[in-house]
Order: C-alpha cells, then sequence, then structure tokens
C-alpha cells in the first residue's frame, strides 16, 4: 500500500539513529521458551520480546520495560522495528501484542520523556510515538491486543491501534485515555482513534473526565472486544487471531486500509504542526508543573 511505504519510508528515516538501540539485542534469536512449535526462535530487543511461531504465522510481541511498559524512546524505537521486521517477513500474518510485566499492559507515554526535557528531544520523543501509532494503525497484519494489565492513555492508544481488543477481567486493569486528568490532552489522532472506536458522544464525554474503564464497563462501551479471565487472555487473543486469519489477507488489508487511511491521512498531512503544537503545549511552564505534580503523586503512591 503506497500509504504504508511512505509509513515504512518515514519510519526508516525515524530510525536511522541505530545509537537508539544502544544495549538491545535485536534480531538476536534464541529458542522460545517451551519450544514454540517447529523450533520456532525468538528474537526482539531489550525491551520487546518477540515469540513468533512460523507454523501458524502469528507471533507473540511482548512488551517488556518494566516496572509498567512507559512508553520510553527505546521502547518506542524498538517495537516500531520489531513490527517492521515481522511485516517484512512474509511468513507471518498476525501479531498478539502483550505485556511482559505483571498487571500492567502499558502505562502509556513515560513522563520522564517529556517532565523537564528541552524542546528538540520532546520533538524527537513526540516523532516516535506518531510513528508507533502510524505503524500499528495501518499494519498490514492482524494485530490482536492481549490485555494482561493496566492499559491507561498512550497503551489504550496502543491498544485501540489493534484490530481488536482482549483484556483481563480484573477491576484493577482499567483502559482509556486519562489524559485531561493529568492536565493535558489528547491530541487529535488520539481523539480520532477513540471515535472511531466507541463513537462521537461516548468519546466527547470519556475524553474531558479522563475517564478509565473497568472491564465491565469497557466491554460495555465498546473499547474492547471480550472480557475473559485472566488465564485465559492469550488463548483468547490466539482464538480471536484465527477467526481474522480466515479471511483472505489481500481483501481484509484493502478494507483496513479503506476503513484507516482517512484518519492516518490527517496526521500525516500535518505531522510537523503536530509536533509543533506537542512541544510548544508540554513545554509550557503550566503543563510542565501539572506533569511533575502528576509523576510525584505517582511516585508516593504504591501499587
Ligand atoms: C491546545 C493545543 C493542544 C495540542 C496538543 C498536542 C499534544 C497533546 C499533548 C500531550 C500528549 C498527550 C498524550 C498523553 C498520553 C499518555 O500516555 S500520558 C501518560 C498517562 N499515563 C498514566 O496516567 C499512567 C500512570 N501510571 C499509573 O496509573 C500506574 O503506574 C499504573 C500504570 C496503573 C501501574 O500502577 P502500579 O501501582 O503497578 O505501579 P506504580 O504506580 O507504583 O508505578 C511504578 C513506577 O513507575 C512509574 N510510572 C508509572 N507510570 C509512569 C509513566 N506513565 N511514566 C513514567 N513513570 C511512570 C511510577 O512513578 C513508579 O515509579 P517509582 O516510584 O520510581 O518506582
Amino acid at each position: 500500500m503506497a500509504l504504508a511505504s511512505g509509513v515504512r519510508f518515514a519510519a526508516r528515516a525515524l530510525l536511522r539513529p541505530w545509537a537508539l538501540l544502544r544495549g538491545t539485542t535485536l534480531g538476536r534469536t534464541e529458542p522460545a521458551a517451551g519450544g514454540g512449535g517447529d523450533g520456532a526462535r525468538r528474537f526482539g530487543s531489550q525491551r520487546v520480546l518477540v515469540e513468533p511461531d512460523a507454523a501458524s504465522g502469528v507471533a507473540v510481541m511482548k512488551l517488556r520495560n518494566p516496572p509498567v511498559n512507559a512508553l520510553s524512546l527505546e521502547l518506542l524505537t524498538e517495537l516500531v522495528i520489531s513490527l517492521e521486521k515481522l511485516e517484512n517477513d512474509k511468513t507471518f500474518r498476525g501479531v498478539i501484542l502483550t505485556s511482559d510485566c505483571p498487571r500492567v499492559f502499558c502505562a502509556g507515554l513515560d513522563l520522564t520523556e517529556i517532565c523537564g526535557r528541552n524542546p528538540a528531544h520532546c520533538a524527537e520523543y513526540w516523532k516516535a510515538m506518531q510513528e508507533l501509532w502510524l505503524r500499528t494503525y495501518l499494519s498490514s497484519l492482524v494485530l490482536v491486543a492481549a490485555i494482561n494489565g493496566a492499559c491507561p492513555a498512550g497503551g489504550c492508544i496502543i491498544a485501540l491501534s489493534c484490530d481488536c481488543r482482549v483484556l483481563a477481567d480484573n477491576p484493577k486493569y482499567r483502559i482509556g485515555l486519562n489524559e485531561t486528568l493529568l492536565g493535558i490532552i489528547a491530541p487529535f489522532w488520539l481523539k480520532d482513534t477513540y471515535v472511531n472506536t466507541i463513537g462521537h458522544r461516548a468519546s466527547e464525554q470519556a475524553l474531558q473526565l479522563g475517564s478509565l474503564f473497568p472491564p465491565a464497563e469497557a466491554l460495555q462501551v465498546g473499547l474492547v472486544d471480550q472480557v475473559v479471565p485472566e488465564d485465559q487472555v492469550q488463548s483468547t487473543a490466539l482464538s480471536e487471531m484465527a477467526r481474522w486469519l480466515a479471511v483472505p489477507d489481500h481483501a481484509r488489508q484493502l478494507t483496513k486500509n479503506m476503513m484507516r487511511k482517512a484518519t492516518a491521512d490527517r496526521l500525516l498531512r500535518q505531522r510537523d504542526a503536530d509536533t509543533q503544537n506537542f512541544v510548544s503545549f508540554v513545554c509550557r511552564d503550566s503543563i510542565q508543573k501539572s506533569l511533575q505534580a502528576y509523576l510525584e503523586k505517582l511516585r508516593q503512591r504504591k501499587g
């Protein structure tokens, strides 16, 4: 797809500073835990573990950035590279995205990447966040989110960019775009993704209130597609994947692109402006103070 190649080009341009992968083992393969079918070999990097199963054409991609899979610049970069590697390997048709950290799927943006950081770093960081959303939202693969922990803000956006979502039935695992509770706001492309998923009125209310939905409510509002006991999340995600892979790839991919291209194009047309808006917004003294206060509150809590 032309757009995907445009995104791929953008990803390569962004990811040229391979120094970002310092300390990772991208591309290192090792036997998958528990064998994993026909000698499947895990690969990935320091913060992303990929367990491929060539026989089924499905890979499990685990976020592994303890304690809460906060989306650091490195994690964002490693996720994009791992996803691109799977997209370029025609053995794979689907990816299950899940967490290797207990109790948390993904805590959203790593606030230390924007608190007390200079505008140039904030710009680089936001471009990486844009890239991950574009890469997942437009992926030619079937992406199933196996949400095995809390999923606020940026974590919710990653889950919403997947084709479907399975959430563990634990009241502590809440999901939603809670940015207003931090004194910030979701940019238009996060809003658009929300509206495309749960509708305008539900999004309007949930965004303004910064709602974090417990599983039953998340299911009811349409934020997730299934809520299952915690020990059935991965198996249910695999069953859901099988349902999607029963459809011929080409027809499904063209349909996905038809449904999502306009939303993605809106960001692609104004990526620089969006980055500038983000930088000038988060670098405001008042916003920095809000974010610092929020981080302090988090550090004083204990899970
Ligand atoms: C007008 C023009 C407008 C233009 C607009 C343009 C752009 C828009 C502007 C901004 C962009 C908005 C997008 C934002 C998306 C986001 O993702 S913001 C981040 C939101 N995330 C959260 O609110 C989650 C916060 N975390 C939690 O709620 C909990 O940590 C948890 C995930 C539920 C897990 O709880 P648990 O008890 O297990 O762990 P702890 O809370 O003890 O945390 C452990 C440890 O981790 C630190 N931490 C947690 N979350 C983050 C984080 N997101 N970033 C950085 N660090 C985090 C926490 O502080 C603890 O640290 P420690 O005490 O040092 O161990």
